[in-house]
């Protein structure tokens, strides 16, 4: 699916009139497509994955998925195409008494009836489809377990291997990696982009691990006060660029641009025994 933004103003709904949490804001992405979102806390980088999603109507501008314009659709339509879009919310909001495979298949809910999605809640339709979803994200052995005896991380994973099962064309993915550690981040990070690519679906994942986002992305969206910073390939991605970026806010800098500056990489002490 392509995705085309164009001038869009949004703002969260509990903030004041007049507090803009995206102030203009145009992107494009093809489908296919595969970039991250970059930007200090605060940025608008939710905010842009809600409206992207059709969740939250901009307050000016358009949303434009597959050239229909998203909010001049009515309502039964905007739902159609709610069903090819997939937003998966940095804590996903499981049921705490449900199980994994249950939580997993409802990625599947917008392709089912509602028969089908009802006779699922207790005897699930695709458990094998669910256990090699899971599988991708290491997480093939808790098919059975209740979500609220998962770890944060684990819960984040499985909000993840919803997205496998989904229809969607366009999964747009916030902070996937946040309760990860480094060898489960790069594990997930891989998978996504792998199975995402598998389907052609387009993907627009927000980070705050810059040095993944470079690592793994081959364009990236710099985001702050809700405007575009820059929009690049990653190769042209300078150190200047994420300085600019996160100007102010370096401690949430991690990364290259982060790294101290050879020279100021402090003296050996050279100590001298006798
Ligand atoms: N729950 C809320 N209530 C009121 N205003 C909010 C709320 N959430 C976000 N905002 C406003 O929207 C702006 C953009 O927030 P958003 O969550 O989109 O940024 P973000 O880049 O995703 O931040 P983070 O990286 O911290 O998740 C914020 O600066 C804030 O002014």
């Amino acid at each position: 699916m392509n995705l085309e933004l164009h001038a869009v103003q949004a703002r969260h709904p509990a903030a004041p009139a007049g507090a803009s949490a995206l102030r203009g804001l145009s992107l494009s992405l093809s489908a296919g497509e595969q970039v991250a979102v970059i930007g200090p806390s605060g940025a608008g980088k939710t905010t842009l994955l809600q409206v992207a999603a059709a969740a939250l109507k901009p307050a000016a501008g358009t949303l434009r998925l597959d050239g229909a314009d998203a909010w001049a659709l009515r309502t039964a339509a905007l739902q159609r195409l709610r069903g090819r879009l997939f937003l998966a919310p940095q804590t996903p909001p499981l049921p705490p008494r449900q199980r994994v495979v249950t939580a997993v298949l409802a990625g599947r809910l917008p392709a089912w009836s509602l028969a089908t999605s009802l006779r699922s809640l207790f005897y699930p339709a695709d458990t094998g489809a669910a256990h090699t979803a899971l599988e991708r994200f290491g997480l093939a052995e808790k098919l059975f377990s209740r979500v609220d005896r998962l770890s944060g991380g684990e819960r984040q994973r499985v909000g993840l291997a919803r997205a496998l099962l989904s229809p969607a064309t366009l999964w747009l993915v916030d902070e996937p990696l946040s309760a990860l550690d480094p060898t489960r981040a790069v594990q997930a990070v891989t998978a996504l982009k792998a199975m995402a690519r598998e389907r052609g679906a387009t993907v627009m994942v927000t980070m705050h691990q810059v040095d993944m986002a470079l690592a793994h992305f081959d364009r990236i969206v710099g985001l702050r006060d809700g405007r575009l910073a820059f929009d690049l390939p990653t190769a042209q991605v300078s150190r200047e660029h994420l300085l600019q970026l996160y100007a102010e806010h370096e401690d949430e800098l991690t990364g290259p641009a982060a790294a101290q500056p050879a020279d100021m990489t402090p003296t050996p002490v050279v100590m001298h025994c006798r």
